[in-house]
């Protein structure tokens, strides 16, 4: 199978080992002229992944020669930009091509999710690959579970086919909305589990944040029209769990940087790969606002990272709220 990953970064990369390993063609797409000629030069990617890159991945920066003879098309870059990508693409991608999205995020602009996004400029069949999945880990044949979602329960059993092995091991969830909002909004309360980390509370502050973090994902999801106990699942719980305890967590490392007194604008530099829970805080608060549900997670995430306010007061705002039955929606 020839297989085209769109995306050098360290999730794009460690797929495109993974999916050598499986006797699979890949090639290997990035934007960045330097990034292709260190590749191959060296066949490391050094700011992004610390690992050997087999030869017979192919590297190139042209996507319209790319694109050709590839039955499968991945996205792994951030967010924000798969609706260029996706653009990029029109005209060029043969209608028969399955799209595989690895993007976790929801746009800011039109608040869509990442398939919803590629199918206002594409036809084509997308599934979704979600689930807790650390780049870091999966290059290193760690055995690895995760969730495929689709539109179209064939196609994610075709990729299941074609992407699994011992190591790499993948279910099927035909809740899109719930496997891609799990994996989008993760990402803000393992923002907030590096906060309380970087502040240096304990393991008892991160398990109510996980928790409570949970709950919210699911009021939001549900609002939304994804099924509850998809949040329960790999693409909910278990994202929550590796982003929030994992020091491979981006999110978590930025967070434990803001907790620690940098600005937000300094832990992303220091950071320097994408650290999407950001976007996706701005993306949250405005659908929260919009369907009126309750984040007060979403909300003191938002006013720490866009309006300045000390982590120390989000946290006494958190613990000081109204008295609360556990399971009231509000
Ligand atoms: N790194 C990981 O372990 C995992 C990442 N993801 C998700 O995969 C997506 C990509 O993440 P990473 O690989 O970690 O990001 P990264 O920051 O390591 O790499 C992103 C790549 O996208 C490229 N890029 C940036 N802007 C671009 C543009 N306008 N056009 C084309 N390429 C552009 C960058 O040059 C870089 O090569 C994110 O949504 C992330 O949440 C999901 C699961 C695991
Ligand atoms: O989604 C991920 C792991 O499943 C990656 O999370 P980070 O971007 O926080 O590293």
């Amino acid at each position: 199978m020839e297989i085209l990953i769109l995306g050098a970064g360290s999730w794009g990369t460690a797929m495109a080992i993974h999916l050598n390993d499986l006797g699979h063609k890949i090639t290997l797409w990035t934007r960045d002229i330097e990034q292709r000629n260190y590749i191959l030069k060296t066949r490391y990617n050094k700011k992004y992944l610390d690992v050997l890159i087999p030869y017979n991945i192919v590297i190139t920066t042209d996507i319209k020669e790319a694109v050709k003879n590839n039955s499968i098309i991945i996205f792994a870059v951030p967010s924000d930009v798969v609706r260029n990508v996706a653009v990029d693409l029109k005209g060029i991608i043969d209608k028969k091509t399955i799209i595989v999205n690895l993007a976790k995020g929801i746009e800011t602009t039109s608040l869509k999710r990442m398939s919803e996004v590629i199918n206002e400029i594409l036809d084509n069949t997308i599934v979704v690959l979600s689930g807790p999945s650390h780049a870091e880990e999966v290059c290193r044949h760690i055995p690895t579970a995760c969730v495929l979602s689709s539109k179209n329960i064939n196609a994610c059993e075709y990729i299941q086919d074609i992407f699994m092995n011992e190591n790499f091991r993948l279910y099927i969830n035909k809740d899109i909305i719930g496997v891609e909002l799990g994996g989008a909004l993760k990402n803000i309360i393992a923002l907030g589990a590096g906060i309380s980390d970087g502040l240096g509370f304990g393991d008892n502050t991160k398990a109510a944040l996980m928790t409570r973090g949970l709950a919210e994902i699911s009021r939001l999801g549900v609002a939304l029209g994804a099924d509850p106990l998809t949040f329960l699942g790999l693409s909910g719980m278990g994202d929550l769990i590796v982003t929030c305890t994992s020091m491979y967590s981006r999110n978590r490392r930025a967070g434990i940087k803001i907790g620690q007194g940098k600005s937000l604008k300094e832990a992303l530099k220091e950071i320097g790969m994408v650290v999407e829970g950001v976007k996706t805080t701005e993306s949250a608060y405005k659908l929260s606002q919009i369907h009126n549900i309750t984040m007060p997670i979403t909300k003191e995430m938002y006013s720490i990272l866009f309006e300045g306010k000390n982590p120390h007061d989000a946290v006494y705002n958190l613990m000081t709220r109204s008295k609360k039955h556990e399971m009231e929606y509000i």
